[in-house]
């Protein structure tokens, strides 16, 4: 049985379905998707030479005064007359200078006796000091936002400064989410006997809480060929994300299930430890990802696959989850086949890994704060190596 590299099958994913189509959105909705075009500033920043600094606006070439106060300039009032020879306005931050002025002179630094102004410090050292020029933080035309780029609190700050109302965005995804399995009972109702509270659904919702979703939950569907495939017929979606039943089990029907509702799978089994029998296809404009029901080996393939999968079809330049490297605090043994994503916790800034990785254990995963990433067929590895580490927390 071939397992397919990790890497490999993130592209293959990737390859499954396009990104969805752009629509322009009001800036406030914008938050958190991606540019579907780039971005270019409709206006000047600032557009007109400002003062840095509460003070006085004066030309250089007179200090060290005195001068005469003949005016204000403040944010959104300007000063329309000129600035002479030994003439100054008093000027608050974000006001634009007078004519004539060029430097700010910090009211701290400033003596003031009724139109009179001196000098009371060392004063600006040079030509400009506490002033920002025209344009400093960008020019129209200027790009702002890449394409694909995520369109993070400062992005959309940086939009509206650049005179931007709307901002081209992919749409929402719609991303339907099946549990399967005929032991679960829905999270928040009390099992009784072998039964067992559905956890992957809940914890796939929270995890793309932040991407931009429209979540189809399509509850806890019974190990039954018929109702499975009945159930994937008719889901509406762009994703389709199952949990449980993608192993070799007698119950294991998500694959059978997923082709006689006309799907196809394009691939299954990842070189993965834990989420091997991970399985990623179609059905119709769905794409579909099968995950295991193991709790940690969905929360795995769900940061590895889905995530990225939804970042993907909502446009994203780099849809891929960021890595860091960090220290690991013990020795690790040598790996195998298959890429180990290790729960681990990282204390005094570097990493440990629990000593027990069963894949159905949840309060290990709960009480972690990184994945260790163990490469196929890695050597052993020594206390104070680098390691490469998936934050989840
Ligand atoms: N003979 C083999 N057996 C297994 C293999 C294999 O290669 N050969 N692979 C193992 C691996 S690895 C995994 S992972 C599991 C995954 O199997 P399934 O995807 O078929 O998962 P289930 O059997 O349906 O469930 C596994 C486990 O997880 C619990 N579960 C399922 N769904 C949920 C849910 N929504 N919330 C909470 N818990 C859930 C379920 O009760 C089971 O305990 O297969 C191995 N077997
Ligand atoms: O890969 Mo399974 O996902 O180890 O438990």
């Amino acid at each position: 049985m071939t397992l397919v590299p990790v890497a490999e099958a993130q592209s293959r994913l990737f390859a499954l379905k396009p990104p969805v189509a752009t629509e322009d959105v009001p800036l406030p909705h914008a938050a958190g998707r991606w540019a579907a075009a780039d971005i270019l500033a409709a206006r000047t920043q600032p557009v007109a030479d400002l003062s840095a600094m509460d003070g006085y606006a004066i030309r250089f070439a007179d200090l060290p005064g005195p001068w005469t106060v003949i005016g204000e300039s403040a944010a959104g009032r300007p000063f329309d007359g000129t600035v002479d020879a030994y003439q100054a306005t008093r000027i608050f931050t974000g006001a634009a200078m007078p004519a004539g002025a060029d430097t700010v002179l910090i009211q701290e630094e400033a003596g003031r006796d009724g139109d009179r102004l001196t000098l009371a410090g060392e004063g600006p050292g040079h030509l400009g000091r506490n002033t920002r020029a025209r344009g400093l933080d960008f020019h129209t035309g200027t790009r702002l936002i890449a394409t694909g780029d995520r369109l993070t609190p400062a992005r959309i700050a940086v939009a509206a400064t650049g005179g931007l109302a709307t901002l081209p965005v992919r749409r929402r995804i719609r991303v339907a989410i099946a549990a399967t399995g005929d032991e679960l009972v829905p999270a928040g109702t009390m099992p009784l006997g072998s039964q067992l509270p559905e956890s992957n659904g809940v914890m796939l919702a929270a995890m793309i809480a932040d991407l931009p979703v429209d979540i189809v939950d399509l509850g806890i569907l019974p190990d039954r060929l018929d109702a499975l495939r009945d159930a994937f017929a008719a889901v509406e979606a762009d994703l389709l994300v199952t949990t449980g039943g993608a192993s070799v089990g007698d119950h294991d029907l998500v694959r059978p299930a997923l082709e006689a509702a006309g799907g196809t799978i394009d691939f299954w089994r990842i070189a993965l430890r834990p989420g091997k029998p991970m399985m990623a296809g179609r059905l119709g404009d769905a794409a579909v990802l099968g995950l295991p029901g193991n709790p940690v080996s969905a929360f795995v393939t769900a940061t590895l696959f889905v995530r990225p999968l939804i970042a993907h079809l909502a446009g994203a330049r780099d849809p891929l989850p960021q890595t860091g490297t960090v220290l690991l605090g013990e020795d690790l043994p040598a790996n195998g086949p298959r890429t180990d994503y290790l729960r681990a916790e990282i204390r005094e800034g570097r990493a440990y890994a629990s000593t027990i990785q069963d894949s159905s254990m949840l309060l290990t995963l709960a009480r972690s704060t990184c994945l260790i990433v163990r490469p196929t067929d890695a050597p052993p590895a020594k206390a104070g190596d680098s390691a490469e580490i998936l934050g989840i927390a």
